[in-house]
């Protein structure tokens, strides 16, 4: 093949490749066709990506319970990771009171996001309420003092802004799993989560006004990146609930899925983000959250360039240097453009 032809060829391929890229007319002009997520799929039929790696699994998960490395059990929650696959289950236990949680239930909840961050057979982790009726009511009121929330040693505490921050800084996916009430600390907590799957049975609200509380942390602010300023405003000054489809609409969800396809769905999703390069989906949650986490967001982001830049021979040069008491040689690495 001559060069001219060659060229062609090349950027024809180019063409096409950038073709199927692009959104089809009628999703610029009506908005995209309605597909119930269950039948979305990350790749057309029959594409090379799906000949190479076939569908997501849907066989039914089989989880086993875990502990951390203190070896001691749990009270307020359960905490489980999949058999043979790296999905991590953590289940807010206290179906009693709509899954409110108590300063021992957010100790609970660092403790095995804890470990499911240290365990490198982890790469996902998923949220969620005990029972269909609630992923999470907020902070257990019956135990709301004048400095927080007071259990067992009577000090008031408000430990779930920790849980938040460890959240949105741990590197690898939080999937919100919620079926019932997400009010309140629940709704908060279920936001700064990566993703959320909601059953259809769901119910969103801010409930803080109504009961003498408020979070003017990520509650207010990823709230009004997730949803506009406006109808943050709207959730919070009403304390309106919303259900699941208005969730949707709103951009608070991911994705609604009937109630008994609930965990099927999220481990689906789980198992989708697992074939992808866990390294990308670090880097891309830290990017995702800099902006928004200012300087902490940035050193997050940052840490993650040291730990790539770590594994370059540059990098090594200038340790073995350093251990070997001569000059770095740095001289051999290009200054790219
Ligand atoms: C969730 C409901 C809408 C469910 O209604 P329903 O299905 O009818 O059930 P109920 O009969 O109401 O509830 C059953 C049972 O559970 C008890 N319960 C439910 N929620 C709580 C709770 N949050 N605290 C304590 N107890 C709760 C309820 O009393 C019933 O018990 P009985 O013994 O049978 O009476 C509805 O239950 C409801 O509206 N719940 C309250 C929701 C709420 O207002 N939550 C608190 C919001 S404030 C908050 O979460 C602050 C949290 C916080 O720590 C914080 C502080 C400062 C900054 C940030 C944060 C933060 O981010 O979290």
């Amino acid at each position: 093949m001559v060069g001219g032809e060659r060229d062609l060829k090349t950027l024809d391929r180019r063409l096409s490749t950038i073709a199927g890229h692009l959104l089809p007319l009628a999703y610029i002009s009506g908005g995209p066709p309605h597909i119930h997520p269950s039948f979305a799929s990350s790749t057309s039929a029959g594409d090379r990506y799906r000949r190479i790696h076939g569908d997501v699994p849907t066989h039914e998960v089989s989880w086993s319970p875990a502990l951390d490395e203190s070896g001691k059990g749990f009270t307020d929650i359960i905490y489980q990771k999949a058999v043979g696959e790296g999905i991590a289950k953590i289940t807010i236990n206290r179906p009693e009171r709509r899954n409110a949680f108590r300063p021992q239930t957010v100790k609970e909840l660092i403790r095995a996001f804890n470990d499911a961050r240290d365990d490198s057979y982890i790469g996902v982790i998923i949220l969620t309420g005990k029972g269909n009726d609630a992923f999470c009511s907020g902070g257990d009121q019956a135990l709301r003092g004048s400095d927080g929330y007071a259990d067992y040693d009577g000090f008031g505490r408000l430990n779930v802004l920790d849980l938040q921050v460890q959240i949105r800084r741990l590197p690898k996916p939080v999937i919100a799993m919620v079926a019932g009430y997400a009010v309140g600390g629940g709704h908060i907590l279920h936001m700064v989560c990566d993703l959320t799957i909601a059953a259809e049975n769901a119910i969103f609200g801010q409930t803080g006004p109504k009961v003498g509380s408020f979070d003017a942390g990520y509650g207010s602010s990823i709230m009004s990146r997730l949803v506009g300023p406006k109808k943050a405003r709207e959730m919070w000054f009403l304390c309106r609930f919303y259900n699941a489809s208005e969730a949707e609409k709103m951009g608070l969800v991911n994705a609604v899925v009937p109630l008994e396809k609930l965990e099927q769905e999220t481990v689906k999703w789980c198992r989708e983000i697992l074939r992808n390069s866990p390294t990308a989906i670090r880097v891309l949650k830290s990017s995702l959250n800099a902006v928004d986490d200012g300087h902490a967001g940035l050193q997050e982001l940052g840490g993650n360039a040291t730990l790539i830049f770590y594994g370059t021979d540059e990098a090594d040069e200038g340790k073995m240097a350093y251990m070997e008491h001569r000059k770095p040689n740095f001289s051999k690495f290009s200054r790219k453009p």
